[in-house]
């Protein structure tokens, strides 16, 4: 079974992983993470953060010569913000008037998390509920990936709004879906991308935020992925607890889901046709790749709603948790948008499953047993 934890504090010294049940000898690239980290940082809307962190791997055990050895994966990527830090976020001993924080954010988890874990200082709470620690996330999901890609599993993510402005073409071609990896806000087109550009500036300059849609597309997933007979074995179920868990994520939807809703069965099932070389087939996928809680074979479509940011520029009403008088909220530095960001992360959370219930299905000890599985692995 693969699994993993995260640690690390957003202006910490660092951010670690472990990945444990990874298979033995796949050839692991870390030229191929650190790209997915460039990706992750990316994108029209981000704050001055994103300036001053140049996210890298570094790998400490479970590789040998460039190729898994079975062992836990564990690995670090460094805060560089944290020499400005040092002094409050040292484990030992820190300044704890400075950068004290007591105005909660609303949308954040600040207050609830600081009720909850009795802090006096929000400070506890943002540092770990910040979304830095998508970093580990996309390159657990950057490694997950290169297994799956021994196997023809791919996967590509794009962003389809971001505020009120939307792209209304829907796009399956997988090839025309990479072609967003060319755009400032991760969308495939250019007359949308130059709007969503327009949109985030216009909320930049009057102090607020903005959140959006994004999508993913996998290819290639076999039929049979996740399991019909228990709930918590359902791969749709699966991927929207991932995908939600994903900072600031509020909605999930599987191919034409909300659409889907409110028109008749007939016009939403996708019929179900046969040919004597290929195999089963469908000449739509309004399912989205997924019947039963199992992948179909078909592309596995999935959609995300980001809320807008929470920290704003021009900071809503707020109390303060020391004297209960109203303030308006803390301002952190932040970022504007960070849709096309939450969108690489989600492809990469997203991958992350899929590995998981890859491995469960044709999972071994080394790549070799998988690849036997794989091979024996025949349709009805
Ligand atoms: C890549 C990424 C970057 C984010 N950047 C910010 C930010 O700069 N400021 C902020 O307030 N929230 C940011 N968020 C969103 C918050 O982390 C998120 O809204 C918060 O943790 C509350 O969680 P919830 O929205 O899931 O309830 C970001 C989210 C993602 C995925
Ligand atoms: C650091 C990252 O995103 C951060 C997520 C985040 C939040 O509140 O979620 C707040 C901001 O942090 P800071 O206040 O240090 O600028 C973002 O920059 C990152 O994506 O690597």
């Amino acid at each position: 079974m693969l699994r993993y934890l995260t640690a690390g504090e957003s202006h910490g010294k660092c951010l670690m992983g472990i990945i444990e049940g990874f298979p033995a000898n796949v050839p692991i690239d870390i030229e191929m993470v650190n790209t997915d980290l460039r990706r992750r940082q990316k994108g029209y809307g981000r704050g001055g953060r994103m300036e001053i962190e140049k996210d890298e791997i570094e790998i400490l055990s479970g590789v040998r010569g460039g190729k898994t050895l079975g062992s836990p994966i564990a690995f670090r990527i460094a805060n560089r913000d944290y020499e400005n830090w040092e002094r409050y976020m040292n484990p030992l001993e820190v300044d704890v008037e400075g950068r004290k924080v007591t105005k909660p954010r609303p949308g954040h988890g600040d207050l609830a998390g600081a009720i909850k874990y009795g802090f006096h200082d929000i400070r506890n709470v943002l540092e770990r509920s910040s979304a830095r620690e998508t970093a580990v996330r996309t390159a657990i999901g950057s490694i997950a990936k290169q297994l799956l890609l021994i196997f023809g599993i791919a996967g590509v993510s794009h962003v389809t709004a971001i505020g009120g402005v939307s792209l209304r073409e829907k796009i399956e071609d997988f090839e025309r879906l990479k072609m967003a990896e060319q755009s400032s806000v991760h969308c495939v087109d250019p007359l949308v991308e130059q709007k969503m550009i327009q949109e985030i500036e216009r909320a930049k300059s009057t102090g607020d935020s903005l959140g959006g849609v994004f999508e993913i597309h996998i290819k290639g997933a076999p039929v049979g992925l996740g399991s019909y007979v228990h709930w918590d074995r359902k791969l749709d179920a699966r991927l929207a607890q991932g995908l939600m868990s994903i900072q600031g994520i509020k909605g999930i939807e599987v191919g034409w889901g909300f659409v889907g809703a409110s028109l008749q069965g007939s016009q939403v099932h996708d019929e179900i046709f046969y040919n004597a070389n290929t195999g089963y087939y469908r000449e739509s996928n309004r399912a989205g790749g997924i019947e039963g809680g199992m992948s179909n074979g078909e592309n596995i479509v999935l959609r995300c709603a980001m809320k807008p940011i929470p920290t704003l520029y021009k900071p809503l009403k707020s109390v303060d948790i020391e004297t209960k008088e109203p303030f308006v909220a803390s301002v952190e530095r932040s970022d504007t948008c960070a849709v096309p960001s939450a969108a690489i992360v989600g492809e990469m959370v997203a991958l992350t499953i899929i590995a998981e219930e890859f491995l469960k299905k044709f999972g071994g000890d080394s790549l070799e047993e998988i690849e036997e599985r794989w091979k024996n692995y025949k349709s009805i």
